[in-house]
């Protein structure tokens, strides 16, 4: 076996599957994790998608994520049951703007007790409360996040998959959790993406008007 058979083998594979209603961010949630991008167009998930990312945790210890993306429409389908069986952390993602899409995950989370019910090992479960870049239109308190996380046991986690602000730090965090491992504030700090602000481009026309007024601004101040 070559060196680098070697250390492929010896990665640790861990299984996330990515539930919660259609519209709340799962697939740009794993996209942005996998891939480092984001589509603004809507394409809806039909039945599931999967991603893989190979991570480093303290210890040099690399893990490979297999991130399991489970189409919103798949509640109360057939193939639930199978997708979700065996993961080792399950993120319910809620849309922050969305009422109902929180309201929804007690039946997203039914599911997973159910098909584990007989199982000696419970998966690490996450509350993920995504789009955090719409802040402003928040309708879900975070007071009710922290108690449906208390209430469950759950981990807790805000992310939006639209500017990347601590999507890296999610998966991370979780991952640690399944394997025990603790992260000191260095290495999650190091993991916090940086949040890059939108430019805004006026059209040429527009552009010289701002600048217009600008230079007319400063004269008067300057007078
Ligand atoms: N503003 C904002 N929009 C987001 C964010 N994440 C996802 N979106 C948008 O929300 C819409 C739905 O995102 P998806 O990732 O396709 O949602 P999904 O949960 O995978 O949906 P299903 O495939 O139906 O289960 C898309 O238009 C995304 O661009 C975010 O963090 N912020």
């Amino acid at each position: 076996m070559s060196d680098s058979e070697e250390e492929e083998s010896s990665d640790r594979q861990l299984k996330l599957a990515l539930l919660g209603d259609g519209t709340s961010g799962k697939t740009s949630l794993a996209t942005r994790f996998a891939q480092e991008t984001f589509g603004k167009q809507y394409k809806q998930t039909v039945g599931l998608d999967f991603f893989l990312k190979r991570i480093t945790l303290p210890g040099n210890l690399n893990v490979t994520l297999q991130v399991w993306d489970i189409g919103g429409q798949t509640i109360g389908g057939k193939m639930l049951d199978k997708y979700i069986y065996g993961a080792q952390g399950i993120l319910l993602v809620y849309d922050i703007t969305n009422c109902q899409s929180f309201e929804n995950l007690e039946d997203w989370y039914n599911v997973v007790k159910k098909v584990n019910e007989e199982s000696e090992t419970q998966p690490l479960v996450a509350l993920v409360g995504n789009k955090i870049d719409l802040e402003h239109m928040r309708t879900v308190k975070v007071d009710k996040h922290q108690r449906f996380c208390q209430e469950n046991n759950f981990s807790s986690h805000f992310v939006s998959a639209k500017t990347g602000d601590s999507v890296f730090l999610c998966f991370q965090r979780i991952a640690a959790d399944i394997l025990g491992i603790k992260l000191n504030k260095a290495e999650m700090e190091q993991s916090q993406h940086v949040v890059r602000a939108e430019l805004v481009r006026y059209p040429e026309e527009d552009n010289q008007r701002h600048n217009t007024s600008n230079c007319q601004s400063k004269i008067c101040s300057m007078q």
